[in-house]
């Protein structure tokens, strides 16, 4: 009995649809064989890519009465596999050659479509991921909202600089007028880098009492001096794995420098009192507005440490030469202030904007944040009334809060323009109005050292 050509056209018809639905190779055999069994007693079915079969179909008893077909899987293409079907009893008189030869060329083309499809599942799987990569990298680079960097020079800093220099465990020096933003180029450094889960510190070393200066940075041991009654650690030490900033690093003594220099060459810190060298990981960004050079030459500064800090500068200039940064940092301020206040930002007039333009910002992007506070305390409705004047003395920085701060400015003011000298009629002390030996005494007590070095 030969099965009849209905019948074979609709199992053809039944098996095309079955491998049309299914789009990988292990959907596809329990299809198709579901296809199979309602027109065939299909007991197993077995497809094998890339195996060899047979020129002709061929169809024989099997062990255990079961009727065996082996066929190959061939199309238009070309041979890719071998199927073989293990059938019921008397199932040998049902499937033709024919038929198997047509059962073998849906199943190659099948077979075939499986393969594409998976194959374009796997580039797509692969394009979403290399987007979501892409995506987590545009998002870990992309400056924060809170982050102004419009002019081509920010831009430059943040987008290429930053990213470049935050990869390598290079030393940076960020070099400044005060108030540009020397810390936050630190921090996003800080955060691009390897070390990001780590400790970021900060440490203004002009702020440092000159005979605390290396127990800070780098700790001491109980009972290294009087007073020190624990073993402390150090700056160094508690930035661990992570990033520590040298705010003002001009105002390092030289032996401190000289134990800056020796944990940038060799990783390794002693404290203050201590026997043996500490090995830290630590990467260090150095910042200063003062004219290093000048320092270097008069013998200030070290020069082997300019030079290692020197490896990889950062220019950052002042708002006045940036003036494409001052209207997006303007609406940014003002939002930050707005929402430590609770208020919903007022407009900033485009009268106001002129007069910020005109403005020389000597105190930077603080000078700037100050001036809004200041302005936002004192304009109730929904337009920013600039207080006027603009800043609260000439030259200031508009940080300046507390009485030691203002002294420490202008005690350091009047030091610059004496050149550091402070007895004489050319002196700090005479500029200020002070007694020599009063001035000296301010000065140790806010920690100031005459230019920079030892006062
Ligand atoms: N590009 C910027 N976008 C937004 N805010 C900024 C930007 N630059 C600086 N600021 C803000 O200005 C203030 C001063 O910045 P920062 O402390 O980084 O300056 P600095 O150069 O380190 O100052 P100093 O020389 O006094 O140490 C900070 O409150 C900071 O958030």
């Amino acid at each position: 009995m030969t099965a009849s050509a209905d019948h074979a056209l609709l199992l053809l018809a039944d098996l095309g649809e079955a491998s049309a639905r299914a789009h990988t190779e292990a959907t596809l055999v329990p299809a198709v064989s579901a296809a199979l069994s309602r027109h065939l007693p299909l007991r197993r079915l077995d497809l094998r890519r890339g195996a060899a079969a047979p020129g002709a179909p061929e169809v024989r008893r099997g062990a255990g009465g079961e009727t065996m077909a082996v066929f190959a899987l061939r199309d238009a293409e070309g041979a890719v596999g071998c199927a073989t079907m293990a059938l019921g009893d008397g199932a040998a008189l049902d499937v033709s050659p024919a038929l198997l030869e047509a059962i073998g060329r849906l199943l190659a083309v099948a077979l075939r479509q499986v393969q594409v499809l998976g194959r374009v599942a796997a580039i797509a799987r692969r394009a979403q991921g290399e987007k979501r990569t892409l995506k987590e990298e545009l998002d870990r680079v992309a400056l924060p909202r809170e982050v102004v960097a419009v002019g081509p020079a920010m831009r430059a800093i943040f987008q290429q600089m930053v990213p470049l220099v935050a990869r390598q465990d290079t030393t940076v020096l960020v070099r400044g007028e005060t108030g540009t933003g020397k810390e936050v180029i630190a921090r996003r450094i800080h955060a691009l880098s390897r070390r990001a889960e780590r400790p970021f510190l900060a440490v203004n070393c002009g702020a440092l009492p000159e005979g605390l200066v290396e127990s800070a940075l780098f700790g001491h041991e109980r009972g290294a001096f009087t007073g020190a009654a624990a073993r402390h650690l150090g700056l160094f030490e508690r930035a661990s794995g992570g990033t520590l900033l040298l705010d003002e690093v001009g105002e390092l003594p030289r032996a401190a420098q000289a134990k800056l220099l020796r944990v940038l060459q060799e990783g390794e810190i002693e404290r203050v009192g201590g026997e043996g060298a500490v090995r830290v990981s630590v990467r260090v960004i150095a910042a200063t507005h003062r004219p290093l050079e000048a320092m270097v030459a008069s013998g200030a500064f070290r020069d082997d440490l300019y030079y290692r800090l020197q490896v990889f500068p950062i220019i950052v200039p002042p708002l006045r030469e940036r003036p494409e940064d001052l209207e997006p940092l303007t609406r940014v301020i003002v939002e930050k202030v707005a929402a430590t206040f609770g208020r919903t930002p007022p407009r900033v007039s485009a009268e106001s904007m002129a007069r910020l333009r005109a403005h020389g910002w000597p105190g930077n992007v603080r000078e700037l944040e100050n001036v809004i506070e200041r302005s936002m305390v004192m304009s109730t409705g929904d337009e920013l009334i600039l207080s006027a004047p603009l800043s609260a003395a000439p030259g200031a920085t508009g940080r300046v809060t507390t009485y030691r701060e203002a002294a420490q400015r202008c005690i350091e003011e009047a030091l610059r323009a004496a050149g550091g000298k402070i007895y004489g009629e050319d002196g700090a002390a005479a500029a200020l109005g002070l007694k020599p030996t009063t001035l000296q005494s301010k000065m140790r007590k806010l920690g100031i050292r005459k230019g920079g070095e030892k006062g």
